[in-house]
């Protein structure tokens, strides 16, 4: 068994770092993240004793680990399972500074630090170039500052204050199913597009200098995808969204020694991700009745994705130096909550739009000869050869038990009414036989026995007529 453990002695500012943590990737459950924290480092931390920590997850990744092979082990089974009908959430959740944007946006240095967000968009519009499906693509960018939403791409031009951005608020319908008023949807037909309104979302981020970031991004964004997917021929649409979050990080106030905006925002962050901790809390206790989702406007909006109908990937950041392992070592126990998390994913598909009005058109039209038939008076005119044979197959597998009718009698019949108007004796059967059907229907007081044998009294006659109609013309046709 291949393990990697990765040695930490290493001299950073001058400073020993001891090799306080481990990865092992090979772990019988995916892989594991060991704190093996030793007596002599205090640091505020331990207690003059030796502590253990060992956290498992699906995949650990190190400091060097490239973006690529993030987003191939994390984002991309998401991304499949969106582009099949299914709800994805992919959020990023850490300390201040430890690299969340990074992984989710990227670096702009070089085009191989690209994150997880640009990398989707390449692969998604990749995925949906097959010509013989066709997909259609939203994308909406919610930023949430100081527990105000923000639409970021609205204005579709850079903002130069906050107050640019129109205000997003947050609605519940009788289903409880959550809706954002004023958060556009825009059109992306490819990945340029939708790389572009990345991009201007970016500029119109609330982003700080703070002590632990130089450029500090200090609200929460969902970058979202919204897909509409048809295949030709299929009478069914399948539409899923996949949300990707750049939590902002949490930090501690004392430890930063923040102050004035920066504390109020730092102190905003802290609640909220507070909230999102109770939430996580709740729900990974199975015998909890209420999730306290309406606390605050991110643990509304991610609802669904938290535990309900979606596929949820968190990745969590952590710092590797001594200073920072209390924090550390607590992004991991939040993290191992938020594994346990069962959700319950369903394929949203739905009747298409198009092909449901076409439907619910015949259907309509339908009904209205069938009223306009029924109604006494309306119509005067006769009925059509069509129509009388369209009525007459209704009437024929209505009568099926009454199949065995005398041949013989038939043909007296069809000798006594030869020359009858054939037409206005069927039309005024098919007006009795609709009056009557609807009339028992409507009468409640008739008793079952009396209701069945008037019925199969009727449609007894009317088996009859309608083989007097098919021998009368199969006469004519043959003559
Ligand atoms: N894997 C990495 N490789 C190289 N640089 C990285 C990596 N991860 C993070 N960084 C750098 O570390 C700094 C902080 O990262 P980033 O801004 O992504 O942190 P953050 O968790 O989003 O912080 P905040 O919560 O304050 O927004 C940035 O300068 C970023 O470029």
């Amino acid at each position: 068994v291949w393990k990697k453990i990765i040695q930490c002695f290493k001299y950073l500012k001058g400073d020993m770092i001891w090799k306080v943590y481990s990865v092992d990737n090979e772990d019988q459950a995916g892989a594991s993240l060991e704190f093996a924290v030793p007596r002599d480092i205090i640091n505020g931390f331990v207690d003059n004793r030796r502590e253990y920590y060992k956290f498992r997850f699906q995949n650990v990744f190190d400091q060097w680990v490239k973006q690529e092979d993030i987003f191939e082990k994390t984002a991309k089974p998401v991304i499949d399972s969106v582009l099949a009908g299914y709800n994805g959430t992919i959020f990023a959740y850490g300390q201040t500074g430890t690299g969340k944007t990074f992984t989710m946006t990227g670096g702009a240095e070089h085009y191989s630090d690209r994150g997880i967000i640009p990398r989707t968009l390449s692969y998604l519009y990749e995925c949906t170039e097959d010509r013989n499906v066709h997909f259609t693509t939203h994308i909406s960018y919610l930023e949430i500052y100081n527990e105000m939403g923000f639409d970021l791409l609205e204005s579709r031009n850079e903002a130069y204050r906050l107050d640019d951005l129109q205000k997003v608020t947050i609605m519940e319908d009788l289903d409880h199913n959550i809706h954002l008023k004023n958060l556009s949807l825009q059109l992306s037909i490819n990945e340029e597009e939708a790389l572009n309104l990345l991009f201007l979302g970016d500029i119109n981020r609330v982003i700080a200098k703070t002590p632990m970031n130089q450029a500090s991004t200090r609200s929460h964004c969902i970058f979202t995808i919204h897909i509409r997917k048809r295949e030709p021929g299929c009478a069914t649409m399948r539409h899923s969204k996949l949300h990707l979050v750049d939590l902002a990080g949490s930090e501690r106030v004392s430890k930063s020694g923040l102050s004035g905006q920066l504390l109020t925002e730092a102190k905003y962050i802290n609640r909220s991700l507070h909230y999102l901790e109770q939430v996580i809390i709740a729900l990974s206790e199975t015998d909890r009745p209420h999730i306290p989702y309406r606390n605050s406007l991110l643990t509304s909006v991610l609802r669904d994705s938290l535990g309900g109908n979606c596929m949820t990937t968190m990745i969590a950041t952590i710092a590797v130096d001594n200073g920072n392992l209390e924090e550390s070592i607590s992004t991991c126990r939040f993290s191992q909550r938020v594994a346990v998390i069962n959700n319950n994913p369903i394929l949203n598909e739905i009747l298409d739009p198009d092909l449901l009005i076409t439907h619910l058109k015949m259907e309509v039209q339908c009904l209205k000869e069938e009223l306009s038939l029924v109604k006494e008076g309306q119509r005067n005119d006769r009925l059509t050869v069509e129509e009388i044979e369209r009525y007459l197959v209704i009437f024929w597998l209505h009568s099926r038990p009454f199949w065995h009718f005398s041949h013989t009698y038939i043909h007296t019949y069809i000798h006594t009414y030869r020359h009858t108007d054939i037409h206005t004796y069927i039309h005024t059967y098919i007006h009795t036989y609709i009056h009557t059907m609807d009339f028992l229907g409507l009468c409640t007081f008739i008793g079952q026995g009396l209701r069945s044998h008037v019925q199969s009294g009727i449609v007894s006659l009317f088996h009859f007529v309608s083989h007097i109609y098919i021998m009368l013309m199969w006469g004519q046709h043959s003559s």
